[in-house]
C-alpha cells in the first residue's frame, strides 16, 4: 500500500463530511462528474414516487394549492438561498440556465438604462460584456441578448474586464468558475468594478453553487443563474434559478412576462402588470416533476455548512495534484487548474496528449471523469460524497493509463 493510499485513509477518517456519502447512491465507481451531473441522494425517488402516484395521481389538480405545487419555485428558491449567500425572497427556481441567462442579461440593460422606471435613465449605455471563455450556451444568448437591446458585445476574458468597463458599458455577464479550467473569477472585486462603472453584473454560478461560498448579498451581485444538477444533485435537466437583488426587484423588467410572474395570474386579464418581488422571476407553469425532485435532493444540505464543504474540496484537490505528481511520470500532464486556493473552484482540469481516449479508458477502469475538447480531461470533486481515497485512485489509475 502506498504512503499516499495511507494518507488518504487518514485525512477520510478525519473527514467531518465523510458519512454524507451514505446518503448517495454511488457504487464502487469513482464518480468525478459531479460538476456536470451530481449523484442520486438515496431519498429522492421514494419522494418522487409520492409525487407522481399520490400528489399527482390522486389529489390531481388539488396539488397546485394542496401540495404546496403553485409556489414551488419560490420556495424551493429559498432552498438554495442560504447555499449562494442570499437572505429569503430573491430567488426563484425554473426554467434552464440558458433561459435564465437571458431574462437576467436583458433584464439588467433595461435596469442599466433606467428602463424600468424609478432609475436614472441611461440610455446612452449601449454594451454588454461577456466573459470570452464562457461555456457555450451563455455566449449564445448574450449574442441574441445583446441584438434585442441594440448592444454591441465585447467578448473578454474576465481580468480584461475592469480596464475595459466605460460609461457605456450596461452588463457585465460572467462566470464565477470557469467550466473549462475551473478558475475561480473574483466574484467580489469584478461585481465591485462593474458597479463603480454605473453597470449590472450578472454573474452564472452553475460551477460553484453547491460546491463553495458565494456570497451574493455580501457582495452585492445584481443578477445571478446558476443550474441544479451539478454540486446540489437535483437532476439531469431539473429547473435552473435566477437571483434577482431585493433592491432591484421594483424595477426588475422581465423580457419573458408569462402569466406566473404576473401580479394576479388567474385574473387572466390581457395587460401584464408584474408581481411583487422575486417572483417576477417566474414565467410559465413550473415543471413541478423536476422541481419537487430538486426540493428533495436539498434535504441533503441540512446540518450542511458551505464552508465545510469549501474547506473538504480545497483539501481534496489539493490532495489529488499531488497525488498526480506522484504518480504520473512528469510532462504527461498540466494541470490547467490554479494552484492558489483563491483562484479555484471545485474541479481539477489535467491538459494531456489524447485526453478523449485517456478519458474512455479511465472510465473503462471505473474513474468517471469528462473530456472537453480539444484536450482536457476534468475531473469534478463533490465533497458532500466525493473521498480521498477516490482522489488517490483516480491519479493511480490515470498513471496506469498514462505509463509507457
Ligand atoms: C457555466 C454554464 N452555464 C450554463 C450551462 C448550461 O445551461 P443549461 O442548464 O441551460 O443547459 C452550463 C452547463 O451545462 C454551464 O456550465
Ligand atoms: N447540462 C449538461 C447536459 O444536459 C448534458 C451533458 C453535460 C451537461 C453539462 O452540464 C455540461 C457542463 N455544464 C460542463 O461544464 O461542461
Amino acid at each position: 500500500m502506498s504512503d499516499l493510499h495511507v494518507r488518504a485513509k487518514a485525512l477520510d477518517a478525519e473527514d467531518e463530511l465523510a458519512l454524507k456519502r451514505r446518503e448517495f447512491v454511488l457504487d464502487d465507481t469513482v464518480y468525478l462528474d459531479g460538476n456536470s451531473l451530481g449523484a442520486l441522494p438515496a431519498h429522492v425517488p421514494d419522494r418522487v414516487a409520492d409525487v407522481i402516484t399520490r400528489q399527482w395521481g390522486r389529489l390531481r389538480i388539488r396539488s397546485w394549492d394542496e401540495s404546496g405545487w403553485w409556489t414551488a419555485p419560490e420556495r424551493v428558491g429559498d432552498r438554495i438561498a442560504p447555499l449562494v449567500g442570499a437572505a429569503p425572497g430573491q430567488i426563484v427556481v425554473g426554467d434552464s440556465t440558458s433561459v435564465n441567462v437571458f431574462k437576467a442579461l436583458v433584464a439588467a440593460v433595461r435596469l442599466a438604462r433606467g428602463d424600468g422606471g424609478g432609475g436614472e435613465a441611461d440610455a446612452g449605455r449601449d454594451e454588454i460584456i461577456v466573459d470570452a471563455t464562457t461555456f457555450p450556451t451563455d455566449g449564445y444568448i448574450a449574442q441574441s441578448a445583446a441584438r434585442l437591446t441594440g448592444c454591441r458585445l465585447t467578448p473578454l476574458t474576465p481580468a480584461e474586464v475592469p480596464a475595459a468597463l466605460s460609461p457605456r458599458t450596461a452588463a457585465v455577464l460572467l462566470n464565477h468558475a470557469d467550466y473549462r479550467t475551473g478558475r475561480l473569477h473574483d466574484l467580489p472585486g469584478l461585481t465591485a468594478a462593474v458597479h463603480a462603472a454605473g453597470a449590472l453584473a450578472v454573474w452564472d454560478l452553475c460551477h460553484t453553487a453547491g460546491a463553495l461560498p458565494v456570497g451574493l448579498d455580501e457582495h452585492g451581485v445584481d443578477l445571478a443563474v446558476g443550474c441544479t444538477y451539478k454540486y446540489l444533485n437535483g437532476g439531469p435537466g431539473s429547473p435552473a434559478y435566477i437571483y434577482v437583488r431585493e433592491e432591484l426587484q421594483d424595477r426588475f423588467d422581465s423580457p419573458l412576462p408569462g402569466w406566473n410572474s404576473h401580479a394576479e395570474p388567474f385574473g387572466m386579464r390581457p395587460e401584464f402588470e408584474a408581481a411583487e418581488g422575486a417572483l417576477r422571476g417566474r414565467v410559465g407553469t413550473p415543471d413541478i416533476l423536476s422541481m419537487l425532485a430538486l426540493e428533495a435532493a436539498l434535504d441533503v444540505w441540512d446540518g450542511v455548512s458551505v464552508d465545510a464543504v469549501r474547506a473538504k474540496s480545497l483539501a481534496l484537490t489539493d490532495f489529488f495534484l499531488r497525488c498526480v505528481e506522484a504518480y504520473v511520470p512528469q510532462g504527461l500532464v498540466e494541470s490547467l487548474t490554479p494552484a492558489a486556493h483563491a483562484e479555484r473552484g471545485s474541479q481539477v482540469a489535467l491538459r494531456c496528449e489524447g485526453a478523449g481516449d485517456v478519458m474512455k479508458r479511465l472510465i473503462e477502469r471505473g474513474v468517471v471523469g469528462d473530456f472537453r475538447a480539444p484536450d482536457v480531461l476534468r475531473f469534478g470533486f463533490t465533497p458532500l460524497y466525493v473521498s480521498f481515497v477516490d482522489a488517490e485512485r483516480a491519479a493511480r489509475v490515470l498513471a496506469e493509463i498514462l505509463e509507457p
